[in-house]
């Protein structure tokens, strides 16, 4: 299994650092009534009705230090969002343990809440029919926030995330961004010391993507924030998270380093080259399978498991007179489907 030697070896080396977010066999079922089409069906299931078992979380264990950001990624259905909910006190687990800034999040619920800020990316904790104002000062005697620290942080937010033109519409009528960049406003007035954003660059697009990434770092490095994200956006993670934690099926997969899962399963290099004008055929070369070849630009996709790049370009070079060579890594992506695959979680 690839929960692997990495998950292994982060236990070992974290052994005695402090943590802020610690679970320990964290496991949730669901019991959903099982539904049949037809009338007589839905007649059978009021009188008698089934249920079935979906194990939304299967002994989950991890621990964050403060001022991580960590990617929580896995497919559709992993049971990120259940974490979420578990990790924010919304939801109880069946078993397990879970401590956080050494709250158990389900017990002290309201003491906890004021630690933490959540944002789910599809849904909203504003309210939908007054300006954004309003709903920041609601939340502001929800969490009894001092109104010299509400102050400075609406400033700072209202600055950071461009809210000035929008802070005095109604949220119904606010663009998905900018609903977004007041959704995230309106987790952090309260200075929490974890946010735990479930999606949210969700339904972006590019350049609010880019203001929410920037934001987040700004928030994690001069704040110190720790931050838990899911998303199924490689680019945020790239850009964001130097760790991951991937969930499939409710359980862990997979717990490390970005550049360590680059390294253990990108064995994939696309390489493009461009040579003088020559009519002669693509060679066979184990471990290098051809995707283009012209008579002066080639593409290929090299298994650097089988064989080395510069090997690839020695025997190449015997045959064309290279001009230039563009070497890619494989795309995070394709690392992560390989490993869904690997695991049959796709
Ligand atoms: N309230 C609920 N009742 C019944 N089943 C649920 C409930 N919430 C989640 N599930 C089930 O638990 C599993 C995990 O769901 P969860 O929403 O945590 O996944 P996810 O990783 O967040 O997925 P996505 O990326 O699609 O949002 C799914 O099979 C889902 O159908």
């Amino acid at each position: 299994m690839v929960v692997f030697s990495s998950c292994l070896t982060n236990l070992i080396l974290n052994w005695r650092k402090p943590f802020v977010i610690k679970l320990s066999g964290i496991s949730k079922t669901f019991k959903v009534a099982k539904r049949s089409s037809g009338l007589k069906n839905a007649v059978k299931a009021l009188i008698r009705p089934t249920f079935t078992e979906v194990e939304a979380l299967r002994d989950i264990t991890f621990s964050i230090e403060p001022g991580e950001i960590v990617g929580y990624i896995g497919p559709n259905g992993a049971g990120k969002s259940t974490s979420i909910k578990v990790m924010s006190g919304i939801l109880v687990p069946d078993r397990g343990e879970c401590s956080i800034l050494g709250y158990t999040p389900w017990k002290n619920r309201v003491e906890y809440v004021k630690n933490i800020g959540v944002v789910f990316g599809q849904r909203s904790q504003l309210w939908w029919d007054v300006p954004v104002i309003d709903s920041f000062e609601l939340l502001r005697d929800i969490y009894n926030v001092p109104q010299e620290e509400y102050h400075k942080n609406l400033s700072l937010l209202v600055e950071t995330l461009d809210l000035a033109e929008i802070i005095h519409t109604p949220v119904r009528q606010l663009s998905l961004g900018q609903r977004m960049r007041s959704e995230i406003a309106a987790s952090l007035l309260h200075s929490p010391k974890i946010l735990f954003l479930d999606e949210p660059t969700i339904g972006l697009d590019a350049v609010s993507k880019i203001a929410v990434r920037q934001f987040i770092q700004t928030i994690n490095k001069e704040k110190g924030v720790t931050v838990i994200l899911t998303t199924h956006d490689m680019n945020d993670i790239e850009a964001l998270a130097s760790r991951i934690i991937m969930i499939g099926k409710g359980s862990l997969l997979y717990d490390g380093n970005l550049q360590l899962l680059r390294s253990q399963f990108g064995t994939h290099k696309t390489v493009a080259l461009d040579y003088v004008h020559n009519d002669c055929k693509p060679l066979y070369i184990p471990g290098v399978t051809i995707t283009s070849w012209s008579t002066d630009r080639a593409e290929m996709q090299v298994d650097t498991e089988v064989i080395r790049i510069s090997d690839v370009l020695t025997r190449l070079s015997n045959q064309v007179e290279l001009l230039d060579v563009t070497i890619d890594a494989q795309p995070i992506d394709d690392i992560i489907i390989q490993l869904y695959k690997e695991h049959q979680i796709s």
